[in-house]
Formats: C-alpha cells, sequence, structure tokens
C-alpha cells in the first residue's frame, strides 16, 4: 500500500511530530504499507490544496497529522478532489475535539493496528451554504465561541487545552452578557430563542468538553443543533455540574435537536467559529453533507 502523510508541523505542543519516526517506521515493518509520502505544510491552506490535488489511486489512503483545522483542511481537499481517498487521522493539535470523539489510536502500534484493519466508516461533513465553508467537527456562535481567535498560538504551544480554558474566565463577565435573539429553522420544525450559545455539531465533543451533545454520530446524516438559552453564572454553573453527570441535556437551559438542515437567523453582528474559521454575518444555513468522506476507524 502506498500512503500520504501530510503534516503540520506546528500544529499542538509538537509531540507527536517529534514522534513521527516511530509512527512511519512501525507502519512500514508491521503492515502492507511499503510507500510513504510526506508533505509538510507551511500556511494556512497548505492541506487542503494538497489533498485536492489527489487522484483516485494516486494513494490507498491519506494521513492528516495536526489539530482540528489541519483535520478541516485534509477533509474538504478531499471531497474537492473527489478522489474518495480513504484518510486517517492522528491528532496533534492541541485540543483535538474529532479525533477524541473517534476514539483513535494514540500510539505507533496502535495507529498501525488501525491500518492493518482496515475499516472505514462513510463519515458526514457540515457545510454552511453562504460561504460554503465546510466543518468536521462543529460550527459554533455566543459565548465563548470567540475565543479561539483570542488564544495566541504561543500560549497554546505552552498550556495546551489550558490556554482556551484561561481565556475564557478572564472573558466571563463580557461572555455571559452575550445575548443573541435566534430564528431557528431545523428541517420542519421553527422556534425563537435567547440565546448565549449556539453549536452545530457533527461529533459530540467540542472544545475539550466530551460528550457535550451526546447523540452525535458522524454517520447518521444529521447535525446536532445544541442551544444554551440565555443564562447567568448560577445557570451556567448548574449545566457545568449536570454535564458531569451527563444529565445537562436534560437541563431547562438547553435546548437540543438533530437536523440534516438548519438555518439561524439574528439580528446580532457577531463572529462564530466554523472549525477554527472565522464565520460572519447572518443568517447561518448549514447542510449536512451525509457520507461524504472515507474516514479510518480503530476496530473496536
Ligand atoms: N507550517 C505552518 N506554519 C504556521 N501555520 C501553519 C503551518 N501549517 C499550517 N498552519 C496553520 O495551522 C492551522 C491549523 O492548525 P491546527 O488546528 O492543525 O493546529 P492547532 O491550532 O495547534 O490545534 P487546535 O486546532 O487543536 O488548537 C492551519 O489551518 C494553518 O492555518
Amino acid at each position: 500500500m502506498k500512503c500520504l502523510f501530510i503534516i503540520n508541523p506546528v500544529s499542538g505542543t509538537k509531540v507527536i511530530q517529534k514522534n513521527l519516526d516511530r509512527i512511519i517506521g512501525t507502519l512500514i515493518l508491521d503492515t502492507d504499507v511499503s510507500t510513504v509520502d510526506i508533505f509538510y505544510t507551511q500556511k494556512k491552506n497548505d492541506a487542503m490544496n494538497k489533498a485536492a490535488s489527489l487522484k483516485l489511486g494516486d494513494y490507498d489512503f491519506v494521513v492528516s497529522v495536526g489539530g482540528d483545522g489541519t483535520v478541516n483542511e485534509v477533509l474538504m481537499g478531499l471531497i474537492n478532489s473527489k478522489s474518495a481517498i480513504p484518510v486517517a487521522l492522528i491528532p496533534a493539535g492541541t485540543v483535538n475535539d474529532f479525533a477524541n470523539y473517534l476514539k483513535l489510536p494514540t500510539t505507533p502500534d496502535a495507529f498501525a493496528q488501525m491500518i492493518k484493519d482496515f475499516k472505514t466508516i462513510k463519515a458526514d461533513v457540515g457545510q454552511e451554504a453562504h460561504s460554503d465553508i465546510c466543518f468536521a467537527n462543529v460550527l459554533s456562535g455566543g459565548m465563548f465561541s470567540d475565543i479561539a481567535f483570542q488564544v495566541t498560538k504561543e500560549l497554546k504551544n505552552t498550556f495546551g487545552p489550558l490556554a482556551y480554558y484561561v481565556t475564557g474566565i478572564k472573558e466571563l463577565p463580557a461572555q455571559l452578557a452575550m445575548n443573541l435573539h435566534l430564528k431557528v429553522t431545523a428541517d420542519n420544525e421553527y422556534f425563537e430563542e435567547d440565546a448565549s450559545l449556539f453549536l452545530i455539531t457533527n461529533s459530540s465533543s467540542v472544545g475539550g468538553f466530551r460528550d457535550i451533545t451526546p447523540y452525535a454520530d458522524v454517520s447518521d446524516g444529521k447535525l446536532d443543533l445544541f442551544i444554551i438559552k440565555k443564562c447567568n453564572v448560577a445557570d451556567l454553573i448548574n449545566l457545568l455540574k449536570d454535564y458531569r453527570f451527563q444529565i445537562h441535556t436534560k437541563n431547562p437551559m438547553i435546548r437540543y435537536t438533530q437536523a440534516s438542515h438548519i438555518k439561524i437567523e439574528c439580528d446580532q453582528d457577531i463572529v462564530y467559529d466554523i472549525d477554527g474559521e472565522k464565520g460572519e454575518g447572518f443568517p447561518i444555513e448549514v447542510n449536512c453533507l451525509a457520507g461524504l468522506i472515507d474516514l479510518i476507524v480503530p476496530k473496536d
């Protein structure tokens, strides 16, 4: 087998990148892989353009090495390439929500085993219709959603995921003041809600919060809409307590639904986050592009 590693050399704390020799060595020794080509990204969109240039038969599979931003670029590139080449992910970012959701291997041996088993699933991708920007994991708006844009690379490389929480807590009063009047159409359902935060997720892991949208499934042809209604500090603390016991979806501050098409209208002018990219302007209209990616996942 022949594979291509697309590597973001500066993602996360760079620990994984330093161990790539072992990962590739184990792959060559323990599996049918005989050729490993390597492409290092140098800037934004390199991973996407490289993946987009591939044709059916160029490789048996592609490996994305990086954080959620790199995963997003590789998946988008592969979709544009129409090459149908399967993709495996090696989580090397700060948070790695998508990889955590998929419970991907973290050791060279386990990664090689996953390639030997070569189990693939047809994974969905979300796409914002006005900008055409896709997301593997999440589109989020409101409270805490612009924190990612305030956290510097240096802070992330030094503190890892903590960088997000430290910045988030510092900003808490301003974040809690946020009140978005949302007009939502989710497939055939329409409702209005005053909200502090909304998430449209493909996987169940967002911002390091595992199972925040516990019913999300990357291959169900649906996206999960999770809204935290306009809340105060006490509401937020209660919600976090409920989250610890995984009963947060029953909290009255939450509105949760699943749909393949979600439209959100809002009069406020806010920046929202699409897998780490900045999105701007309402309405947001998101479609679930069902089963577009062949994703290599662990057998069990
Ligand atoms: N060689 C490079 N130097 C600087 N930036 C790069 C390079 N290659 C890619 N990038 C940028 O890094 C972004 C993706 O970073 P990625 O999400 O993979 O890592 P991270 O930010 O460390 O992780 P996380 O998203 O989990 O915080 C890309 O979208 C691109 O803009």
